[in-house]
């Protein structure tokens, strides 16, 4: 007779030994996952979930306490100026955020305190640099002409079904890219190559959202290499393989012609330009801000527009007035299509902008904003701050708080945003918190809206845009606000 040996029960071993540790990690996180659990089941319209929390709060917020972490969650504007900007050096994003972005590096996204000071300098320098404004100037008339223009006539005469949420990530990846590295990735062609970019991206995105939920020992087993965290591994494994490969092909063009027409944002960290000082930074840190920028221009935009002809489909009378105002203030030859020729064209756009203003409003792309307090603390709305508090701020609920944004919240409403000399109307950035608030503030605000009228303008002024309506449009569980299913549509041009 055969004795069973040890080896034998290696696998139930194994098994038994990691649904105990399971057991006590539970334990020792229970009204924590409690709370997790909670959103797990409504993983399907969270926003809408945080927002109901939310409503029923007093002054717009609430605490949730636990053995293992205290978390406040607010839509108070009077909190999100305290701690985005009154009280700024208490409430760093934390080691905490920066593992759960761990697959965006050393980036200015990622760094605090000091380290995030030295790189907002140089990168806001680059940022206000009048070449940054030239090369973007000259970037987006071509991009729109030789990239979306070409695909926009082809899908109108096919009369194919086309993912406008696709196109657009497609559009702004190729951007991005340009302005940050030089080099154009061409994605937006007609024929819809694929590209590991835009799995990694979203991979990257659903995985992050549902390390939120889950206590940091689970998702730290990866080594285990299950499910989303095996995605995100090989997610952040491609991404750091397309920004090398740019930043070595970058290295050998400026050893041969350096382009001086180019003022991209890798050119000026190779070169020491004067933008970044003549530091010479990691190689880690160079390909990971490369990443950030790619990150923080591309996933935003193309998400704001496609919430944007969404909203458009279900308003007809918004779509209309942009078309009337497009036709008073653009320059078009008779009978001819409208071509931005240049950037200046679309600044006069006000109606425009109000739209898209609404549309950032009701669905920001980044719809929560998070930060640890370093000390004791009391919030405006008077809550109190322990040390390694969580503070979570949803600018998704405060768009539809009534006591924040008045009774018609809810509703999409271009002309809120309208003064009566017919300027767009100043917002303070912890009310209208889509682009963040404080010395943290996005960089590529301005540059954002330039890109997004440029691109909506040639697509609303020459085409007519048919949203599939059996098809719906719903978020998906993700870090950035994109839809779950994209944005099915048929594409007509005008002109034909
Ligand atoms: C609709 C478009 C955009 C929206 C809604 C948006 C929103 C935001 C938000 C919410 C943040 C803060 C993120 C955080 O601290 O966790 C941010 C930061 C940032 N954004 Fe944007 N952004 C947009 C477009 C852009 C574009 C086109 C660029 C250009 C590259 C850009 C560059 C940046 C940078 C560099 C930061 C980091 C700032 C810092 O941490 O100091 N953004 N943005």
């Amino acid at each position: 007779m055969e004795f069973p040996t040890l080896s034998m029960y290696y696998p139930e071993l194994i098994l038994s030994t990691l649904c105990f540790i399971l057991f006590l990690l539970l334990l020792a996180n229970w009204s924590f996952v409690g709370m997790s659990l909670t959103f797990l089941l409504n993983l399907h319209n969270l926003p809408e979930k945080f927002t109901e929390l939310l409503e029923r709060s007093q002054l717009g917020t609430i605490s949730v306490h636990s053995s293992k972490m205290d978390m406040v969650a607010t839509t108070n504007p009077g909190n999100v100026h305290h701690v985005m900007s009154k009280n700024f050096w208490n409430y760093p994003k934390g080691p905490a955020f920066q593992q759960l972005f761990d697959a965006l590096g050393v980036s200015l996204f990622t760094l605090d305190l000091e380290d995030w000071k030295t790189y907002r300098k140089l990168i806001h320098n680059y940022f206000m640099h009048p070449q940054t404004h030239q090369f973007m100037a000259k970037v987006i008339p071509v991009n729109i002409k030789k990239g979306l223009i070409p695909v926009l006539e082809h899908v109108s005469k096919q009369e194919i079904v086309v993912d406008l949420e696709d196109l657009f990530k497609r559009n702004l990846y190729d951007f991005a890219c340009i302005m940050s590295t030089g080099f154009d990735p061409k994605t937006l062609s007609v024929e819809f190559p694929q590209h590991p970019f835009f799995k990694a991206m979203d991979d990257m995105c659903e995985a992050i959202f549902y390390r939120h939920f889950m206590p940091e020992s689970l998702w730290k087993l990866s080594w285990v290499g299950i499910g989303k965290e095996k995605k995100l591994n090989a997610a952040r494994d491609t991404l750091r393989e397309i920004v090398t490969k740019y930043v070595s092909m970058k290295r050998e063009e400026l050893k041969t012609n350096k382009d001086e027409e180019k003022f991209d944002f890798l050119q000026c960290f190779l070169t020491q330009h004067e933008v970044f000082g003549s530091v010479l930074h990691p190689e880690e840190n160079i390909r990971d801000n490369v990443l950030g920028f790619i990150f923080a221009a591309q996933d935003t935009t193309s998400a704001t527009l496609t919430w944007f002809f969404w909203l458009l489909s279900e308003n007809p009378d918004v779509e209309n007035k942009i078309r009337e105002e497009m036709e008073e203030k653009l320059t078009v030859k008779e009978g001819s299509k409208w071509e931005i020729s240049s950037i200046e064209e679309v600044r006069k756009l006000v109606y425009m902008q109000a739209t898209l203003c609404e549309t950032l409003r009701l669905y920001p792309p980044a719809p929560f904003q998070e930060r640890i307090a370093l000390e004791h603390d009391v919030l405006p709305s008077g809550h109190r701050i322990k040390p390694q508090t969580k503070v979570q701020m949803s600018s998704y609920a405060m768009a539809r708080m009534t006591w924040v944004w008045g009774e018609d919240c809810q509703e999409f409403k271009p002309e809120r945003w309208i003064s009566e000399k017919g300027e767009i109307k100043h917002e303070p950035s912890n009310k209208f918190f889509a682009f963040s608030a404080g010395p943290r503030i996005c960089l590529g605000k301005n540059m954002a809206f330039t890109l997004m009228k440029a691109v909506a303008a040639t697509i609303l002024y020459n085409y007519a845009v048919q949203v599939d309506k059996t098809c719906p449009v719903i978020p998906a569980a993700s870090v950035i606000l994109h839809t779950k299913h994209g944005l099915m549509t048929r594409i007509k041009s005008k002109s034909a």
